[in-house]
This record gives C-alpha cells, structure tokens and sequence, in this order.
C-alpha cells in the first residue's frame, strides 16, 4: 500500500475540467514532485487532496485511511500538512509563538505517534529548520527564505506523515533555495515522505525521487527526473528547450 493514493480525482469549476480522472501515488520515504504548465491543476490537486476543495469524483487515502470529505484540520489529524504557494506569515508574533499556533492541533497533542511534548518538539523542529536563533525575534523581521523555512516548520510541528509543499522555491534566491531544498532533503532522511509541485525544474529535479506530469488535469507521465524529461509528451506539453538544460538527459 502506497502512503499517499489518488485515484479518478475529477474536480469541475463550471464548464472548466480543472482535474479529469488524476490518478498517482507517494511511496513512504519518498520525495516526489508534481510538475506541469500553468492551469495543469496541480494546486487544485493539493487543495482537493488537504480538503480545501470538495472533489467531484475520485479517492484520496493516507495509509489506506479515505480523506476524501474530510475537512482540512481533520486530514492534519490524519498526519497530512501542507504549505501555501503565497507565504501568509503570522506578522506581529514572535516566532516561537507562530509555531505555537499549529501545536494546538490534536495530532501535535495527543496522538499515538507522539512522544515528545510540544514544547520540546518546536524547539527540535526550529533547530531542524535552522531557526532556533530566530524563535525570540519578530517574524516580521524574517526575510523571504526564512519565511519559507518558517512556514515549513508550522508545518512539520503537527507531525505529518507527509508533507505538501506548494512550490517552495517561489520568488527565492539560489542561496535561499539551496538551504531548503538541504533542509528538506534533510527532514525526508528523517523519515518525511514529501511532496512538491514546483517550476524550478533544475532544482527539484536534483531532489525528488520521481516526478509525476500533469497537463489539462491529467497525468501525462511518471517516473524518475531522467525519465520524464525524456518523454515527448512532457517536451511537448512543458519542458520545450528546459529540459535539454537541465543536464538528466
Ligand atoms: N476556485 C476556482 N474557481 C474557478 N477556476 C479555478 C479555481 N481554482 C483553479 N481554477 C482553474 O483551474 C485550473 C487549474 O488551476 P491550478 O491553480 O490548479 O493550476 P496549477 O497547475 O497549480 O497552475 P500554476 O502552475 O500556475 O500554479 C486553471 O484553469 C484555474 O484557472
């Protein structure tokens, strides 16, 4: 059993097909992407998968546990979390308040998963995103990588089973995405199976295990980063001269 399985999704905003029969699935341990032209459907694929978007057809299950109608803070409980394409921080709290704000999950208090107390977990969770010397400062004082981090780390205190990341290299400079691509490379060598749309293909590709194509809200291909930008129709509905520099070939 995969950790993470979607079959037949379909998602109709009016006339428009947003998602038309999405199937794929995350391995435990993985880091998978998903990749694809704008308007593909891929935040529509995360805003269905979290529960943020109600599903006209199709399955989602976490661990063989259906999520579908589940309201998001429920899929949190399940151990899914997400975080946003836009970075909506929480101005005007310290930092080590922010990460309280999601510890008042049940997952992060109470779930058999969890051996920690909360306090020690954000405090181990600030550390694994580089953050403890920030914990007492404003967040408004966080520039945009370490907004990123900080929204991760929101993320990661509810103590999800696998992580989304709405593209997380959004808007960041090559140092800024160097530290959380390490970062999360480094959470997934803990154990997070993660999954991430994103547009910055040089750099997801040199981290994710398999890629996962969608176009018009289907899946057009999947395999591993060499194999995907190999196949013509992925050249043809989104690499285009991309994927020739993106040195897989
Ligand atoms: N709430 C909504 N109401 C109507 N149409 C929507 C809504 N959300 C998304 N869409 C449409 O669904 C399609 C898929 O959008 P989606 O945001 O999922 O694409 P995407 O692959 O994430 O694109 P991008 O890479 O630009 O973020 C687009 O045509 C979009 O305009």
């Amino acid at each position: 059993m995969s950790l993470l399985e979607v079959n037949g999704l379909v998602k109709r905003f009016r006339g428009l097909m947003a998602l038309s029969d999405l199937s794929f699935s995350v391995e435990q341990g993985e880091i998978a992407g998903i990749i694809g032209p704008n308007g593909a459907g891929k935040t529509t694929a995360f805003n269905c998968i979290t529960g943020f978007t109600a599903v006209d057809a199709g399955s989602i299950t976490l661990s063989g546990t259906p999520l579908r109608g589940k309201k998001p803070h429920e899929i949190v409980n399940h151990g899914l979390s997400r975080t946003w394409q836009l970075v909506r921080p929480f101005f005007g709290m310290r930092v080590i308040e922010a990460l309280y704000v999601p510890s008042y999950c049940r997952r992060s208090r109470s779930s058999p998963e969890v051996s920690d107390d909360v306090e020690s977990r954000i405090a181990r969770t600030a550390e694994s995103l580089g953050l403890t010397d920030r914990l007492d400062d404003w967040v408004d004082n966080l520039n945009q990588g370490e907004l990123r981090l900080l929204d991760i780390a929101r993320a990661m205190v509810t103590n999800p089973l696998i992580l989304l990341l709405d593209e997380p290299f959004s808007g960041l400079s090559h140092r800024e995405i160097a530290r959380i691509s390490a970062t999360v490379q480094a959470l997934n060598s803990d154990g997070l199976t993660v999954l991430i749309i994103e547009h910055r293909l040089r750099e997801l590709m040199k981290m994710v295990h398999k890629v996962v194509v969608v176009n018009f809200g289907r899946k057009i291909a999947q395999g591993t980063p060499a194999e995907v930008v190999k196949e013509p129709q992925v050249i043809e509905a989104y690499l285009g001269r991309k994927g020739v520099d993106l040195g897989l070939a």
